[in-house]
């Protein structure tokens, strides 16, 4: 790669941009280990800035179930994810937010027609304006699919690398992280040929590389001796990859953990559960134990400094006959 086209570009790239400390760079110096619980909306952002979480994980699996009820196959569109990540950032401003942009068409192959670099800084440019705190770019043919499903492609390496060189370049001086993932790991090139990629992108200017579902504890750990830099693993609950707690993760090498699915499953469970009962029994009497109350509900979206503003306000209303 050293003297390759791609690194051409991305070291005049580096040379304009100066050294890099993003928020998120900082939140790995503070923590060690940053945990990003997926989600998926404005609510759950809202659960998640409430219970003190300071980064989260904006899911392409999460927000095309709940926006659209679609599976994570790659029917959401750009403007769908940039739409839900304005919506998150507003709802929950202390919490750094790392968007996925796996759904953003950005990996559309030359070979099968559609998107390059300048989509890929279109999108770039585009979540920053969300407030996002970084995004993920990921090197499948699209139509995408879940990490954790079967049949998935890659497009070429050198041109994924070039993409992160573009998305590099788009980022310029913003506070702005960039996470480049491969889905290499599912390809006849298997786990080193995803470590090959994962490298290679780091040094097109990724500040983090994520090898998708890797399927053993010894994958995980042969991941960390092999790649440069910081890196992010996804522990998606019934997926390829075994779970691991952050403490765990951090012995191993990683700096970043995605639960993408944790809390979309969570709240469908919670959903499934109270409406079954209340379609046999046809009311939520006895079952008030599994939901929020009204006054903690209405707390968790802040509708006492609302009405602490609106109150400011109120004595210059002029009354209506
Ligand atoms: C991380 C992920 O992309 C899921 C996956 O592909 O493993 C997401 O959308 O949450
Ligand atoms: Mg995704």
């Amino acid at each position: 790669m050293a003297n390759s086209p791609v690194a051409v570009t991305v070291r005049s790239i580096s040379a304009l941009s100066g050294p890099r400390k993003t928020r998120m760079h900082r939140l790995i110096e503070e923590e060690g280990i940053v945990l990003m619980p997926g989600i998926y909306d404005a609510l759950s952002a809202a659960v998640l800035q409430s219970l003190g979480f300071r980064a989260g994980f904006i899911s392409g699996y999460a927000v095309s179930a709940s926006r659209l009820g679609m599976p994570d196959i790659g029917l959401l569109t750009p403007p769908e994810m940039a739409d839900a990540a304005r919506a998150i950032c507003a709802a929950a401003p202390n919490v750094a937010f790392i968007v996925d942009a796996g759904n953003l068409n950005v990996s559309v192959s030359t070979n099968t027609g559609g998107g390059n670099a300048l989509n890929v800084q279109r999108t770039v440019k585009d979540i920053i304006t969300t407030g996002a705190a970084g995004l993920f770019l990921e090197d499948q043919v699209w139509p995408k699919k879940c990490g954790h499903m079967q049949g998935k492609q890659v497009i070429p390496a050198e041109e994924h690398a070039a993409k992160i060189a573009a998305a590099r370049e788009a980022i310029g001086d913003a506070d702005f992280f960039l996470i480049a993932r491969t889905d290499a790991r599912a390809t006849a090139g298997g786990l080193p040929e995803a470590i090959a990629r994962a490298n290679l992108y780091m040094e097109a200017g990724a500040d983090a590389c994520f090898v998708e579902a890797p399927r053993s504890d010894d994958e995980l750990r042969e991941v960390c001796k092999k790649t440069n830099g910081f890196r992010a693993a996804n522990m998606l609950e019934g997926g390829f990859t075994p779970l691991h707690t952050p403490k765990e993760l951090k012995e191993m090498g990683f700096h970043l953990i995605v639960h993408s699915t944790t809390a979309v499953y969570a709240s469908a469970r919670a959903l499934i559960d109270v409406l079954k009962v209340m379609k046999e029994e046809g009311t939520s009497r006895d079952q008030l134990h599994k939901l929020t109350t009204f006054e903690e509900f209405n707390s968790l979206i802040g509708l006492k400094t609302y009405n602490e503003i609106g109150a400011r306000y109120e004595k210059f209303r002029v009354p209506s006959n």
